[in-house]
């Protein structure tokens, strides 16, 4: 078995407008580097699903944009000769095939015959994990494995870029996190260039070599998970990837100051500002007087193990970390640190 070779994308001003004039993605350049797994990420409609098709050779791009992989223009070529492999939410499998024959299908096009076909198969099925239902219809099978046989089949197929649109949303939970564990495993081990579309701010951290968050058919940042984690560059940006806590008040002279109490805020402009932050940002201990530290009221606390989550009252509420061990009760006046580099203002 030869493993996939990772093919370079490049889009220019690649754009779709629909014929009702939907303007699902604005003029777009993207670089996807060999071997990469590029999340699409964003919320629903904003057109992740058409540049992914874009890419595919399923939609044709608005005039004047282009596609080259590995330099070579495939802007006018159909879905069939681009080289891509594409797995779906809905399974799209043939359901009058065996497990094997499916994984098969996709060598049949590269003139191999039927026995070496069905032994490149095997090793596919192996690959996925379900070596042993090679036998088995696509109607016998569970949710999941058919999100395999998916699997098995694209990548069997050796595509130049892998295309997943949502593959895990139709699963449960805990299918979920086993199924992306072993994609990711798969993936890197495999180098294969691959565009992962999804909509689930986790599954794009630990699957994304880079994440490209997406906002009204545009890219609205693009950067590796810990770029996008720390460094969100928009308030939508930092909103969808589940900086939630808002603060809002005034800065003067270093310092700033909310109906909550005032804290120093050496490195922020006089002024109105929101800051956002995370819960694990944001620490919860022994009230303060007013004037220097935020003071707050717990509105609930809940024991999660290491530490509790406490939401704090005020509008919006606030959700911050305590100590495991720490006394709270609804009603409490507690203080709030919030880490200084933690802090994104907009
Ligand atoms: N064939 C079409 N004709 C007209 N508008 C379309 C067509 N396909 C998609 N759209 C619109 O283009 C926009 C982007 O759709 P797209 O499917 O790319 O979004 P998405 O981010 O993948 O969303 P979801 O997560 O819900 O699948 C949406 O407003 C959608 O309604």
């Amino acid at each position: 078995m030869t493993e996939p070779s990772g093919t370079s994308a490049t889009l220019t001003g690649v754009a779709k407008t629909f014929p009702d004039g939907t303007r699902a993605l604005h003029p777009t350049d993207l670089a996807i580097a060999r071997g990469e797994t590029l999340v699409l990420l964003g919320p629903s409609g904003c057109g992740k699903t058409t540049l992914l098709r874009l890419i595919a050779g399923l939609e044709a791009s608005d005039a004047g944009g282009a596609i080259h992989f590995d330099g070579e223009d495939v802007t006018a070529l159909p879905i069939e000769r681009r080289g891509v492999g594409m797995v779906f939410q809905s399974y799209a499998l043939f359901p009058n095939m065996s497990v094997a024959e499916n994984v098969a299908y996709g060598l049949r096009v590269r003139g191999m015959g039927r026995r070496a076909r069905l032994a490149e198969a095997a090793s596919f099925l192996a690959l996925c994990r379900i070596e042993e239902l090679g036998e088995r219809r696509i109607t016998e099978l569970s949710g999941g494995q058919r999100q395999r046989v998916a699997l098995a089949r694209a990548l069997a197929a050796k595509p130049r870029i892998l295309l997943l649109d949502e593959p895990l949303t139709a699963l449960d939970a805990n299918l979920r996190e086993t199924l992306r564990a072993e994609i990711d495993e798969l993936l890197r081990r495999l180098e294969v260039t691959s565009v992962y579309v999804t909509h689930d701010q986790a599954e794009a951290l630990m699957l994304g070599d880079r994440i490209a968050v997406m906002e009204k058919g545009r890219i609205a940042q693009i950067g590796t998970p810990q770029e996008i984690y720390r460094g969100p560059a928009t308030s939508f940006v930092a909103e969808f990837v589940g900086l939630t806590n808002e603060l809002r008040g005034e800065v003067a002279a270093g310092v700033f100051r909310a109906t909550h109490g005032a804290m120093p805020a050496r490195h922020l402009r006089d002024g109105t500002h929101t800051l956002r932050f995370r819960p694990e940002d944001a620490l919860v201990g022994p009230a303060t007087s007013v004037g220097d530290g935020l003071v707050m009221e717990v509105a609930a606390a809940v024991f999660v193990g290491g530490h509790q989550i406490v939401t704090l009252a005020g509008n919006p509420p606030l959700r911050a970390h305590a100590p495991a061990d720490m006394p709270l009760a609804l009603g409490d006046r507690v203080g709030l640190t919030l880490r200084p580099d933690a802090i994104k203002t907009f």
